[in-house]
């Protein structure tokens, strides 16, 4: 089942002699608790995509559906609100905030929320990310894999259903890479939220349920990668 759908989604920068057509007429189809990969060469269109799919970037033209509604006819304040409690994103900088320890990092979505914390799943969270010993650690106490495993513990605080991940794993090295991964995925398949990821690694794409390639702003393929699909 499609949770999120695109039809016709145009993204144009600029104007005249800098026009750049990032996202060109893409139709896409997002389906409910996979891992979709997006790849491509840099420039191809891929963080535009994500975050015109994310809401938090408004298109030229086109729609972008959420469970067949349309993101854009929100106003102002509802998609942010949405974005605040259906979502989840990560990004290649952690974006954590120095000042306050890693528990207070990873439940700041629910605070500002003014939501009550579910402790018991934040504390799941917690333990499956192996965060347990440094919760009252600082941002600058870690190493990056940890850094970002606070991140995602952060993104899957509020229980988003849909996780938007662009190149996570981008300042990591590659063990790192592969646990921060599969941590996640083991999150994503445990809780059973949507991963839409962007990434330049084959091994991380390989793990996707559905890759699909973009090109110059267009969909050059769309591989479903788990048979059954
Ligand atoms: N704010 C902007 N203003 C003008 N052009 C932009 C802007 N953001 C992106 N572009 C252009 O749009 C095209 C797509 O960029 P985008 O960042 O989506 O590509 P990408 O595939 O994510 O690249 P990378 O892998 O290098 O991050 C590129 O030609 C880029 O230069």
């Amino acid at each position: 089942m499609a949770v999120l759908k695109t039809l016709c989604l145009t993204k144009v920068y600029g104007k005249g002699e800098n026009k750049v057509e990032a996202l060109n007429d893409i139709n896409l189809s997002i389906e409910k608790g996979k891992f979709t990969a997006i790849i491509g060469p840099s420039g191809s269109g891929k963080s535009t995509l994500l975050h015109c799919i994310a809401g938090l970037d408004n298109p030229t033209s086109g729609k972008v559906l959420l469970n067949e509604e349309d993101i854009f006819k929100l106003s102002e304040e509802k998609l942010s609100i949405l974005r605040r409690r259906k979502f989840g994103f990560i990004f290649q900088s952690f974006n954590l905030i120095p000042v306050i320890d890693v528990y207070e990092n990873i439940t700041l979505p629910i605070s500002l929320d003014k939501k009550k914390v579910d402790v018991d799943y934040i504390n799941e969270i917690i333990y499956t990310l192996g965060l347990k010993d440094k919760i009252h650690k600082f941002p600058n106490q870690l190493s990056g894999g940890q850094q970002q495993r606070v991140a995602i513990a952060r993104a899957l605080a509020n229980k988003p259903d849909i996780i938007f991940a662009d190149e996570p794993t981008g300042n990591l090295d590659s063990k790192t890479t592969q646990e921060v991964i599969h941590l996640l995925k083991g999150c994503v398949d445990k809780f059973g939220q949507t991963l839409i990821m962007i990434t330049h690694n084959n091994e991380i794409s390989n793990m996707a349920d559905i890759c699909i390639t973009i090109q110059d702003g267009e969909i050059v393929d769309e591989n479903k990668l788990n048979k059954g699909l």
